[in-house]
């Protein structure tokens, strides 16, 4: 029986919860989201840092471990059938993820995972139906740490299953954008670009020029909906 490391919630339990996708190409689709805990990454900016930041976060109170039966069944107990896998980063959790996965495509699920693009699909490669890879840019920091992996990158590009989802914080992000997609074998016409923000306010704000480079360039634009409709919050 394979074990994942879930955030956890404020009552105690994981953190998996039925919304709308708030962001990306499947933006509105009703799903249900599993938060996995653990990331290789540090975005300064990272707005789940307790899914990993053991500095700020006290371990044992923000993250859990639930066997795939457990998460299968919480999954179950909610009424959207397009799953969302997002973290942290959950393709470290890549094999453990594999029996969830298998059982409920078997059901008639279907799965999105969101991922920082570093960590490559392996067994989960034909059972997911949507990458949401998201490259981090120099803004996150990340000093000293691998955020760019182009051989992964080009992977996911070359799957036909992936969607690459930028998250821009000023005009001048639109050239490493490029710089990216260059090294990653990555097309306009599978790029998002997403304003950086936990606020309507500076979505809104950074919304406005990033939509008319988007119509400029042809790349599509994706708001955060979720926090446009709740605010930053847990669970939704
Ligand atoms: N509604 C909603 N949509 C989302 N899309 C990606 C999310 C994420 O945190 O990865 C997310 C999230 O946390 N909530
Ligand atoms: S990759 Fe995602 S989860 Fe990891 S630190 Fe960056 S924003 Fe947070
Ligand atoms: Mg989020």
């Amino acid at each position: 029986m394979e074990r994942l490391i879930v955030a956890r919630m404020a009552d105690g339990g994981p953190e998996i919860f039925a919304s709308v996708q708030g962001e990306g190409v499947s933006m509105g689709v009703p799903s249900t989201f599993v938060r996995l805990a653990i990331c290789n990454l540090r975005c300064r900016w990272c707005d789940t840092a307790y899914t990993w930041d053991w500095q700020r976060f006290d371990r044992a109170a923000s993250t859990m471990e639930i066997t795939e039966e457990e998460a299968a069944a919480s999954v179950r107990a909610l009424p959207p059938r397009n799953v969302v896998i997002t973290g942290g980063e959950p393709l470290l959790q890549r094999r453990q993820l594999v029996p969830l996965v298998e059982a409920l495509r078997a059901e008639g699920y279907r799965f999105e995972v969101e991922t920082n693009g570093t960590v490559g699909p392996g067994p989960l490669a034909e059972l997911i139906d949507q990458f949401n890879v998201s490259p981090k840019l120099a803004h996150s920091g990340n000093e000293g740490l691998r955020r760019i992996a182009p051989a992964v990158l080009r992977e996911f590009a070359a799957s036909g299953r992936a969607w690459f989802k930028f998250v821009v914080a000023e005009p001048g992000d639109l050239e490493e954008v490029r710089a990216v997609c260059a090294a990653g074998g990555i097309p306009p016409e599978r790029v998002v670009l997403m304003p950086e923000g936990t606020s309507a306010a500076v979505l809104t704000a950074r919304g406005r020029w990033l939509a008319e480079a988007c119509a400029r360039e042809g790349y599509r634009f994706s708001t955060r909906l979720h926090i446009l409709l709740w605010g930053d919050r847990r669970g939704v």
